[in-house]
């Protein structure tokens, strides 16, 4: 019944993200409030979550009155994390951008009512963060247990690099606090676990028994500018039997017109040998931000166009690399990667550039899922 059902408060909310992985976790939930400043963001949740509130306004404009109208029993939220990301200014607390953040953190030890539990998701760099540093000082202060994770959606089998620092607390009625010194890199246990009894574990049992793929084991051309490392990581993540193929995630062949997403020819010949290209048989792609850096190959004879390259004319090279019809992953293939359903959809006025961006923002759903399922357990 309705009543039983966990009230959150979903901030930063985005395309709802944090509501997709509710849903997928199975936990009786419902969203109470949806937060969020960006229009186009709010547009896409709006047509995907019609019945839920979302409020188009600034997080540091909500009064505690208003929150203390809400009572919820759960906050899931994504702070923007431009202020820590290892290639962005660092500015941190004294970022403008944080401000919001630390309104939250002003408002929790005076709300009426407290939340039983917190989700909160960021990029990696959060964990040195002030921002993390008040954080902790504030769940600790008003008597919350917490942990703190660093997980990329490899790890439940999806095929994209997407390490993220994960917090997850719970409102408890003995003061003991959970601050471990070290953050594993995998899901923390069930409540009631020690913190101390996390093992580092950053992936499943390797499948280095596993028998290796022909087509992606050849590797003995380094036709890119990548270190020998890089190419040895990358078949080592392409041999993980646990993590899935990319081909699961594609779009049907014919459902949708492809040539949209093929590489211009000027992008072709300047980047070509920048790009981070994945086959369908890959397990592996490297993370979406702002644009899909990740893209596709759609033919085999990678090492035969990549030869000699450099010693073409600009003409013969644009001809050799159109024959790989090199491809970005379309907006709904980024989608599935990042674990949303099939009912998750765009209106039709947002552009593809909008759509890359958005999801680029958002988070991956299962593994959400998953740590929310280990929250409320
Ligand atoms: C990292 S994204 C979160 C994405 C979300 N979890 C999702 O699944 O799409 C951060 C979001 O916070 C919003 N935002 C940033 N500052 C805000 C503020 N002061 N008040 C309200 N929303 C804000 C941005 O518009 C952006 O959509």
């Amino acid at each position: 019944t309705t009543n039983t059902r966990l009230r959150v408060l979903e901030l930063y909310s985005g395309i709802g993200g944090m509501h997709y992985a509710l849903q997928e976790s199975g936990i009786p939930a419902q969203v109470v409030a949806a937060i969020d400043v960006n229009t186009t963001a709010n547009q896409i949740y709006r047509h995907n979550f019609p019945d839920t509130t979302l409020w188009n306004k600034t997080i540091e404009g909500i009064t505690l009155d208003e929150f203390d109208k809400l009572p919820v029993d759960m906050i899931v939220m994504s702070p923007p994390c431009q202020p820590f990301t290892r290639v962005g200014l660092q500015g941190d607390i004294a970022d403008s951008r944080t401000k919001s953040f630390l309104h939250i953190l002003h408002l929790l030890p005076r709300l009426c009512r407290r939340p039983r539990f917190i989700l909160l998701e960021n990029v990696k760099g959060f964990e040195v963060s002030s921002a993390r540093q008040r954080l902790v000082e504030t769940l600790v202060e008003c008597g919350y247990t917490f942990q703190e994770t660093m997980i990329s959606p490899t790890s439940v089998g999806i095929p994209n690099s997407r390490l993220r620092y994960f917090l997850t607390a719970k409102l408890s009625t003995a003061n003991e606090s959970s601050q471990s010194s070290k953050i594993p890199e995998a899901f923390p246990h069930p409540a009631g676990a020690s913190p101390h009894q996390h093992s580092v574990v950053s992936s499943p049992p390797s499948a280095a028994t596993g028998r290796p793929d022909e087509d992606t084991q050849g590797g003995h051309v380094l036709y890119k500018q990548e270190t020998e490392r890089e190419a040895q990581r990358k078949t080592s993540q392409n041999q993980d039997l646990s993590v899935r193929r990319i081909r699961d995630f594609l779009e049907p062949p014919g459902d949708v017109n492809m040539e949209h997403y093929l590489l211009p020819p000027g992008t072709l010949l300047r980047y070509s040998l920048l790009l981070d290209i994945v086959q369908p048989t890959c397990r592996r792609s490297v993370c979406f931000t702002k644009g899909a850096e990740a893209l596709l190959l759609c033919v085999l004879q990678m090492e035969s166009v990549f030869a000699g390259l450099d010693q073409m004319s600009e003409d013969d090279k644009l001809q050799q690399l159109l024959k790989l019809k090199l491809r970005y992953f379309s907006p709904r293939e980024v989608a599935n990667l990042m674990g949303f359903p099939q009912s998750f959809s765009f209106p039709q006025q947002i552009s593809t550039k909008q759509q890359y961006r958005v999801l680029g923002n958002s988070l991956n759903v299962v593994v959400v899922a998953r740590l929310l399922r280990l929250l409320v357990s």
